[in-house]
């Protein structure tokens, strides 16, 4: 049955596409529409930014980037691909162009596999004034802002590095659920990973290519703590099982900004039927501490999870064909090999 309000799931994302509100220069790939989103390609340029912007109400993206000191240069990515630099922002034009319908918005958040590898991306409209929020009644082009934290990354267009949801109308929170980290792992075993500066270039098509040795230490906690240097960036796992029924989308939030000065995650997002399965699946924390080292101690709460109604169910839930991450408990991305 389809409600009034809602995420939009998969076979109502696929109308939108029959429908001309979801447009892109190539046919959609298999396994671009998700459960509850859809994946964002990278078209075939990008475009190396002295800082990150915001159009601003009265400007198109393409207008900003023809301002005098926007952006330094152009990078085709058509060739062999090309590497984008840590520590510098890359604004990259995406293929889908939206043109949604009055009550439809939508909102980015970077892929899972985007997050653990510490890269940071947004979405960013025409005449945006936020970034990831696109309002009812947009029409026009996306583009993804891309800055790698920790390791470069080779990327190549078609590339998927964040996804988007639709949703129907404003949609009233379910319930939401305090997510705490986990740091008393079995005998033996870390609690996490801490990645390894100046390690080398993460190819985003080499799904376990990279040995995990090379970009990543181990970390074990000392009496259920740890300290995070505020240079690193860490990989850690929810104390608590996560679990998202077929008729509910979740996405990660700060808990609330006196908890101090770290971050929790990057990629938000959570689909419908991830963790519904035997033994359940953890939440996979990407953290990072600001400015000053931060004792973390098992338990604490770091993130909360917001769910929302579906509009209708999906006909895919996670968990099927494709997915990396059911059922997982601590799991660098699907790029590395222990
Ligand atoms: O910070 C996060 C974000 C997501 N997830 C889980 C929930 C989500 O349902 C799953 C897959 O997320 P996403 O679709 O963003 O990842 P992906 O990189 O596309 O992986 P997959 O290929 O498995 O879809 O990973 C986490 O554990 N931590």
């Amino acid at each position: 049955m389809v409600q009034e309000t809602g995420v939009l799931p998969d076979h109502e994302i696929e109308v939108l596409v029959a429908e001309g509100a979801i447009r892109s220069d190539l046919a959609l790939e298999a396994g671009q529409v998700q459960p509850a989103s859809l994946d964002l390609r990278l078209a075939q340029d990008a475009y190396r930014l002295r800082a990150s912007f915001l159009p601003g109400k009265d400007r198109t993206v393409a207008e900003m980037l023809q301002e005098p000191g926007v952006h330094m240069h152009r990078i085709d990515l058509t060739d062999k691909g090309a590497v984008l630099e840590t520590g510098c922002v890359y604004l990259v034009p995406l293929q889908e162009h939206l043109r949604l319908p009055a009550g439809i918005s939508a909102r980015a958040n970077p892929k899972s596999s985007t997050g653990r590898i510490d890269v940071f991306t947004r979405l960013v409209t025409n005449r945006g004034r936020a970034f990831d929020d696109v309002p009812t009644g947009y029409s026009g082009p996306l583009y993804l802002e891309v800055s790698p934290r920790t390791f470069p990354i080779m990327v190549r267009p078609g590339d998927r590095l964040a996804q988007v949801r639709f949703k129907r109308k404003r949609p009233d929170a379910l319930k939401e659920r305090v997510v705490s980290i986990d740091l008393e792992p079995p005998e033996g075993q870390p609690a996490g990973y801490r990645a390894k500066l100046h390690s080398g270039v993460v190819d985003l098509r080499g799904i376990g290519a990279h040995e995990a040795g090379q970009f990543w230490e181990p970390v074990y906690p000392r009496h259920g703590r740890i300290v995070l240097n505020p240079e690193d960036f860490y990989i850690l796992v929810s104390r608590e099982t996560v679990k998202v029924a077929p008729m509910e989308a979740a996405e990660m939030a700060p808990i609330a900004p006196e908890l101090g000065e770290f971050r929790a995650h990057y990629a938000g997002f959570f689909d419908p039927g991830f963790g519904v399965n035997k033994g359940g699946s953890r939440a996979v924390l990407e953290v990072r501490s600001r400015d000053v080292p931060f004792i973390l101690e098992h338990g604490q709460p770091v993130a909360k999870l917001i769910y929302e109604p579906m509009a209708a169910k999906p006909s895919g839930l996670y968990g099927g064909k494709g997915s990396n991450y059911q059922g997982q408990g601590l799991k660098l991305s699907k790029h590395f090999a222990l």
